[in-house]
Formats: structure tokens, C-alpha cells, sequence
């Protein structure tokens, strides 16, 4: 992937993106708009050219499960389609390498605002994690809107969104009695989430602000339910 054109910026924006989601959510303006047991979501209202562009933070605690698995599901274009239901199409476009794709897809239209569709490199590392007392690796995914002369934008019915989202995990491992095999029991895996949608078209702001506030607290809790149950009878992936 190193000698890939994009690579320069997919280094950088994922590192950024690591950065970023490690702040905490104490200053910068943002409000809790929903709680789900563990899972806290934060939002900021912002908006660009007059179209709601509300950066999202949300934070969670999933037991039994690994950073390593929630970001193998969360990057695996075969499973895509099993877990999120707000996307009509899904395409790899290009394969910059094993940890690197380029995804099209066409998302569920969401009345009155026109259909819209995102273009986007996604990448998948593993981070040593050295300022972390329990040492865990953190292992994230970076998705960001890029463009391709094959698939111009906003040609046919879509209007193309412009994203980044980042998805930061860190597993802790409860350690069980010296030679005692770890389970799943003894895992935990913290999530950060974050993203921030453009739209890419106009789409009256109330609409929009509803739409974020009802999807993204059932995107987040459907996904990790996901992984949980795919995990739950396999090897731990560490
Ligand atoms: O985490 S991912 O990378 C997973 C890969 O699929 C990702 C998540 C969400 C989106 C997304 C795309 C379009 C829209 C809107 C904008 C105007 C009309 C459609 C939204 C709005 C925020 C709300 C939303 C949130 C969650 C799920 C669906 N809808 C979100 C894209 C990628």
C-alpha cells in the first residue's frame, strides 16, 4: 500500500482520525444526545454552506469481544451488508491492499432528501498503544470520501456525501489465574466512533438532525450486537 498515490493521505488522516477520537469529550463543545446503557453519544451542531454537518462522537463498552474483531467486522466488505441496513449497494472498487479499499455505495434514500451515495477509502492498522498502562493495541478503521474519474459524482439520481468516520478500539483483558486460559469473560473491548457526514446537497436541517439522532444510536447498537454474535462460538481474535 506504501507506494499507493493515496497512501500519503491515508497515513495521515487515519493518524489524525486516531488523534482526534482520543480526545475526550469534556471541551469542545459537545452535547450527549443519547444513552444506551454504556454506549454515550455526543454530537456537535455545525453546519457548512448552510447544510447540517453535526460531527458525531459516540463511546461504548462491549464485553466479550476484541478491538481486533469489531474493526475485521467493521472493515470486511463480505459481511457489510449483513450489518448495515441503511445502504442499498456496496462496491469495492479498488483494492489498495489487504488493509486498504475503496468502497461505493448507494445509501437507502431518506424522504424528502435525494438519494445519496459515498465514495470512500477505508483502512484498517493496528496501533501500538505505548502510553497505555495495560499496553492493549488499539486497532482502528478510517473511512474517507475520496474521488474517482470512473464514478463521478452526483451524475446520475445520487447526490455523493462527503464522509470521514473513524471506528478506535482498545481491548482489556482481565487476566485470569496464572495458566488459566483467557475467554471471553475476561475481555472487553472500548469503542470510539466518530464521524462527520456532509451531505453534499441541500436537506432541510430538521430532517437531517432527526435522521442523525434517530440512525446513528441504532447503527451503533446494531453493529456491535452483530459482532458479538458472530464472535461468540469462534477463537478469539486478538
Ligand atoms: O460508518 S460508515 O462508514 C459504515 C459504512 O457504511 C457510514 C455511516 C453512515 C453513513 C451515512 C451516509 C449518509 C447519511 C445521510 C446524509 C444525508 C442523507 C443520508 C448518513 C446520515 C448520518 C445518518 C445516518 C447515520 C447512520 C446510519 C445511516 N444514516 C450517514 C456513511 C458511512
Amino acid at each position: 500500500a506504501s507506494q499507493h498515490r493515496l497512501w500519503p493521505e491515508i497515513d495521515r488522516i487515519s493518524m489524525e482520525q486516531l488523534r482526534y477520537a482520543r480526545l475526550g469529550v469534556g471541551e469542545g463543545g459537545w452535547q450527549l444526545f443519547a444513552e444506551d446503557g454504556e454506549m454515550k453519544m455526543y454530537k456537535r451542531e455545525e453546519e457548512v454552506n448552510g447544510m447540517v454537518v453535526d460531527p458525531l462522537k459516540a463511546c461504548h463498552v462491549v464485553r466479550g469481544v476484541t478491538g481486533h474483531e469489531m474493526c475485521h467486522y467493521f472493515f470486511s466488505p463480505d459481511v457489510r451488508m449483513d450489518w448495515e441496513t441503511t445502504v442499498e449497494q456496496m462496491t469495492v472498487i479498488e483494492t489498495i491492499a489487504d488493509d486498504t479499499l475503496v468502497f461505493l455505495q448507494v445509501h437507502k434514500r431518506i424522504w424528502p432528501a435525494s438519494q445519496r451515495d459515498s465514495l470512500f477509502w477505508s483502512h484498517m492498522r493496528q496501533v501500538p498503544d505505548h502510553n497505555d498502562r495495560d499496553g492493549h493495541d488499539i486497532w482502528i478503521v478510517c473511512n474517507h470520501s475520496t474521488e474517482n474519474p470512473g464514478f463521478p459524482s452526483n451524475n446520475g439520481k445520487c447526490v455523493r456525501v462527503s464522509l470521514t468516520v473513524c471506528l478506535v478500539c482498545q481491548t482489556f483483558i482481565d487476566p485470569p489465574k496464572e495458566g488459566v486460559p483467557i475467554t471471553r469473560d475476561d475481555i472487553t473491548c472500548k469503542i470510539t466512533y466518530c464521524s462527520v457526514v456532509n451531505p453534499g446537497g441541500w436537506a432541510p436541517a430538521s430532517v437531517l438532525r432527526a435522521v442523525y439522532k434517530r440512525e446513528y444510536p441504532k447503527f451503533l447498537k446494531r453493529f456491535t450486537a452483530y459482532v458479538i454474535d458472530q464472535c461468540k462460538d469462534k477463537p478469539i481474535m486478538f
